[in-house]
């Protein structure tokens, strides 16, 4: 029997078995961030253990940092003790550390693509969930808790037990003006923020493969919120095309000798998967997300489900979110006034996504009761957007742009969703409360973002273009 690419990645990466137990797995990235990896440090120091191969860490800071006046020292306390700590750490035990203004800072998952750190066929972790967007690139990429961070920094390894493996295969073309966003949001909202809890996906099938690699990574990324492990996709001439020249991409002969390898990775035909699942591309339209978890999505053509559409063990908390939403059972989504766009995050704040905003707001003026932030997801996709004019044309729309970082994402830092406000964003997680107390967040595609800005309520973006 043939094997998955999972496997031909798990198989190459195990150190060690151990019998009905979890196995020893070999790292070959780990990437840090503020959060969640002072105590781990604290804990290696503590055990007077050193870091084991400094050169496979490197270090960003994101989530706490402040996305204007980033050249001032930052007014929080506890975000400047985080950050200061990622500093001090990485120049303890020699990790490269990419500190707020360095050029090549930026959200983690935005930076280890863009600086062709990652590649086919590694293992990267990193103490964040949606370290699965690395899965984009053919690699097994997976969050991790800061127990673990703790193990590769001090072995370069991690116990893990293997997952089981879902296919997910969508056939056929996406319609015009359907995004990588909408794709994802529509599967989480089939299979719900918990169908894929125990698994490890692939994405297979002309829908994937005809994504660019941005919109593979906003795919890959949202797999955890289907409770997948993490979701990888088998690299093409599309993967080598986007690491080629990258600063950390193999140059010379180790180029040629990478991609012959990285063109093995691949689930061979007769591959075996502890579940499949296949929808068709021409049934997705454009998504946006209603409720508290992001499996609560629709077409935005559609309604909110009514109350006997919905399963009977579901009504209970299906009611809990709407209260907190201030929507009722079966309204109609198109219309529904929104106060805020954030378009950002780990998900959607690449060039790409910062694109087509510019190209459809390009002309246009955000409506009045829209406040509307960019924030790009790193100083080179900044770089990149000034120079390409998107900066101006966005300004000159009324959006407002902001430094690098999550932001909004969570609202770890300044940037928070005022209580009862309705926040249409490209990030990932619409939870109580996370952009901000109170926050109620709709999930969308950097387009869909684009079209609330400019009419002020949510609607299709097919029906202004
Ligand atoms: C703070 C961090 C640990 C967290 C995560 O793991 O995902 C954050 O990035 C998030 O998106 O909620
Ligand atoms: S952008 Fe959002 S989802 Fe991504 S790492 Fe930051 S907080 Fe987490």
């Amino acid at each position: 029997m043939g094997s998955t690419l999972f496997d031909k990645i798990w198989d190459a990466h195990v150190v060690k078995e151990i019998k009905d137990g979890p196995s020893v797995l070999y790292i070959d990235k780990h990437l840090i961030h503020e959060v969640t990896s002072p105590q781990a440090f604290g804990g290696i120091e503590k055990r007077g253990v050193p870091v084991f191969r400094p050169e496979r860490t490197v270090a960003t800071p994101d989530h706490n940092i402040p996305t204007i006046d980033q050249h001032l020292t930052i007014k929080d306390q506890l975000s400047k003790f985080q950050v200061d700590k990622l500093t001090e750490n990485c120049e303890r035990h020699g990790i490269t550390l990419y500190g707020i203004n360095h050029p090549f800072q930026g959200i983690v998952h935005v930076v280890g693509p863009q600086m062709g750190i990652t590649q086919p066929g590694m293992t990267i972790v990193c103490g964040d969930s949606h370290t699965s967007t690395h899965g984009a690139f053919g690699s097994i990429a997976f969050g991790i808790g800061t127990s673990e961070v703790e193990m590769v920094l001090a072995t370069q390894c991690i116990m893990q037990p293997k997952p089981k493996k879902m296919r997910i295969t969508v056939n056929g073309d996406l319609h015009k003006s359907v995004t990588a966003k909408d794709l994802i949001l529509y599967i989480i909202s089939k299979i719900s923020a918990s169908g894929g809890t125990g698994y490890f996906v692939e994405y297979a099938g002309s829908a994937f493969t005809s994504l660019s690699m941005e919109g593979r990574m906003t795919v890959c990324n949202m797999s955890i919120e289907m409770g997948a492990r993490g979701g990888l996709i088998a690299p093409d001439e599309k993967t080598f095309e986007y690491i080629k020249g990258r600063e950390f991409a193999p140059k010379g002969a180790d180029w040629d000798k990478a991609v012959a390898k990285w063109k093995q990775l691949y689930s061979d035909a007769d591959a075996k998967f502890d579940k499949e699942l296949t929808y068709d591309a021409s049934d997705i339209e454009p998504m946006i997300t209603y409720g508290t978890n992001p499996g609560m999505g629709a077409k935005i053509k559609s309604h909110i489900p009514k109350l006997d559409e919905m399963p009977a063990s579901e009504r209970l908390s299906f009611e809990k979110s709407m209260k907190y939403m201030g929507f009722n059972a079966g309204d109609e989504l198109q219309g529904k006034p929104i106060d805020y766009v954030f378009v950002g995050s780990c998900t959607n704040g690449r060039i790409e996504d910062l694109r087509a905003v510019a190209e459809f707001v390009k002309g246009k003026k955000k409506a009045d009761n829209i406040t509307a932030w960019i924030v790009p997801g790193s100083k080179m996709v900044e770089k990149m957007a000034i120079e390409e004019g998107i900066v101006a044309t966005l300004e000159a729309a009324g959006f407002k742009m902001r430094q690098p970082g999550c932001s909004a994402c969570l609202a770890m830092n300044d940037d928070k969703i005022p209580s009862g406000k309705y926040a249409v964003s490209t990030s990932n997680r619409n939870f109580e409360g996370r952009q901000g107390p109170g926050s109620r967040t709709l999930l969308a595609s950097p387009l869909t973002a684009a079209a609330v800005a400019v009419t002020g309520h949510l609607v299709d973006p097919r029906e202004v273009m």
